[in-house]
């Protein structure tokens, strides 16, 4: 836990309030996804009080990890797994970045493929971070973004991911090792001869990294990655969240995907009225010019210019 700093809210209190504020969204009867990691545990600690004191009743919860399901599973929330339940009322999660389209970087955890699977299926995906984990772009923290691979020839995969960013400035990759911090950075060689960190679906990590964020279509970039045979997943998570939940030194800010597309929608069509106008205005011009058009045209008849035009022609 990380100290108040100028007498302010701690980083983990930070977490803690982002996180409570997500649990009011939860209702009897829900089929939660129950989130990996420092703010998530926090949701799952009070999803459990609540449970405790009959707040909550008939709530069950499907952990995206092996560690979401020891912590859950101590906070007293029922488990049961995604075959039983393939629609998930609402998962609660935290991030390792935030960009402004909200899209994700997940799984410094390791967690990615399990959150991506419950996540994905959920009704509603709120994400819950403090401030630290907003970034203007995904990678730009400059820590990883991390690839599962299969272990089965995992260097010719990280081969193969190298090639994909090649030429791409201040981009690094590395193999994640039990010794590496999850969070750590991209020139950190200490532990390079360690054993590989293996997730709980038995495969390993590779972690990008990119000294100014990923630049460019990150669907299209998603695609090329889970193209590359040996990927399972990758830790970008595209326009899965319906809202995030960011605490801040100064109060909470609730950012919903569905207000943010309906605001661009009418930034959209502001756009589009806009060039409406312009392209009413071109129409105008245009008959301007056409009518304009005969009169020159009358005019080269007259000096005898026409015939040369249609000489040539
Ligand atoms: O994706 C994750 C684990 O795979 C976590 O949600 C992410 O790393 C955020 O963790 P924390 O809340 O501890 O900062």
């Amino acid at each position: 836990m990380l100290a108040p700093q100028g007498g302010g809210p701690s980083q983990d209190e930070l977490k803690r309030v982002a996180a409570h504020r997500a649990v009011e969204l939860v209702r009897s009867g829900m089929v939660l996804g129950l989130g990996t990691g420092s703010t998530a545990v926090h949701a799952l600690d009070r999803i459990g009080a609540l449970l405790r004191t009959g707040h909550l009743r008939d709530v069950v919860g499907i952990p995206t990890s092996e560690w979401a399901a020891a912590s859950a599973a101590a906070a007293g929330i029922p488990l049961t797994d995604l075959n039983t339940h393939p629609v998930v009322d609402l998962s609660i999660d935290g991030a390792d970045e935030v960009d402004p389209a909200l899209n994700l970087v997940k799984g410094r955890g390791g967690s990615l493929l399990r959150e991506k699977m419950v996540e994905g299926a959920s009704r509603r995906f709120v994400v819950i971070v403090d401030e630290s984990k907003l970034v203007p772009r995904l990678g730009a923290s400059g820590l990883a973004v991390p690839v599962e691979v299969i272990p089965f020839g995992w260097s010719l995969t990280l081969r193969r991911l190298r090639t994909l960013f090649d030429g791409v400035p201040g981009f690094n990759i590395k193999l994640r090792t039990a010794a590496t911090n999850a969070k750590a950075s991209a020139f950190d060689e200490s532990e390079s001869k360690s054993e590989p960190f293996v997730t709980d679906n038995k495969n390993y990590i590779v972690d990008l990294f990119f000294e100014d964020g990923i630049h460019g279509d990150l669907n299209l970039i998603s695609d090329e990655i889970l193209r590359i045979t040996g990927v399972i997943e990758h830790g970008m998570f595209l326009g899965l969240a319906s809202s995030v939940i960011i605490a801040r030194k100064d109060g909470v800010v609730v950012v919903d995907k569905a207000a943010k597309q309906g605001s661009e929608e009418e930034a959209d069509k502001k756009r589009r009225d806009g060039r409406g106008e312009e392209m009413r205005k071109g129409k105008e011009n245009w008959k301007e010019k056409k009518e304009y058009v005969p009169r020159k045209k009358k005019e080269r008849k007259e000096k005898g210019e026409e015939t040369i035009i249609s000489t040539l022609l």
